[in-house]
């Protein structure tokens, strides 16, 4: 990302606006504008939070669950963004769900290892076990970024409703089922061209692309 110049604020702000378009497919504001947004300590927190900005401007109803706040100059930022459109922030993840219509899960994604550390445990469980419906970003929160699907604790058994990989598919794709967005345009043909990614066609002033279902094997391979 250094080679394009981008700055982290860019990247999360193109990776925010997408996670929002994939929201406006999935789920168009007469289907439910209520949408919980589940934010992670980390980037893929990050782009949680500005996707939930975008949502409020498109004219949903998001409540942001973000128990790991960065004091980070971005974060502070980007939550005080929010807060100045008075979205309203829980603590309490049980009653929201009960509450919501949607979920974006932007809790972990290529950085997360090891095991689900606290509080993390019990929201990737009602994830798992809730049937509304999920997006995940990057990555369904406590996958495995190269073997994908956890053979135990809270993530063993989630597959989320659909997921949307930013820039590129990563290795977990292979294990996916649910509907697969992209999400990344930006990249110059030069930068695609250095590291052999072949891009997609985006459709009009769309910033994400859908994969047909069943095609996340290849993608992955391809991208
Ligand atoms: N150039 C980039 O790398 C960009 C990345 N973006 C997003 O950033 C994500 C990666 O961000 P990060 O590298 O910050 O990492 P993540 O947001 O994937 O996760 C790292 C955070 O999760 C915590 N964590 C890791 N494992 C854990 C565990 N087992 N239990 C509890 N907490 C755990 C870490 O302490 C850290 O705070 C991508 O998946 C994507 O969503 C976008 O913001 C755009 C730019
Ligand atoms: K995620």
């Amino acid at each position: 990302m250094s080679a394009g110049a981008f700055s982290i604020d860019q990247l999360m702000e193109l990776a925010g606006l997408s996670v929002s378009q994939a929201v406006f497919k999935l789920q168009p504001l007469s289907k439910g504008k209520r949408i919980l947004v589940a934010c992670g300590p980390g980037n893929n927190g990050g782009d949680g939070l500005v996707a939930a900005r975008h949502l409020f401007h498109y004219g949903y109803q998001p409540t942001v669950y973000y128990p790991k706040q960065s004091k980070n100059d971005l974060y502070q930022r980007l939550t005080t963004q929010l807060r100045s459109l008075s979205i309203p922030f829980t603590t309490d993840f049980a009653t929201a769900l009960t509450q919501t219509d949607h979920i974006v899960d932007a809790i972990f994604g290529f950085s997360f290892s090891g095991e689900v550390r606290e509080p993390f445990p019990s929201i990737i469980s009602m994830l798992r076990d809730t049937k509304i419906p999920v997006l995940a970003v990057d990555a369904p929160s406590s996958w495995d970024i190269e073997s994908g699907p956890p053979g135990e604790g809270p993530g063993k058994g989630f597959m989320p409703t659909a997921l949307i990989s930013l820039t590129a598919p990563k290795p977990l794709v292979k294990h996916f089922t649910g509907r697969h967005f992209l999400g990344g345009r930006f990249l110059s043909p030069q930068m695609a061209d250095k590291y052999g990614l072949d891009l997609p066609n985006y459709a009009g002033i769309d910033q994400i692309v859908e994969v047909p279902v069943g095609d996340g094997e290849k993608e992955g391979e391809k991208l």
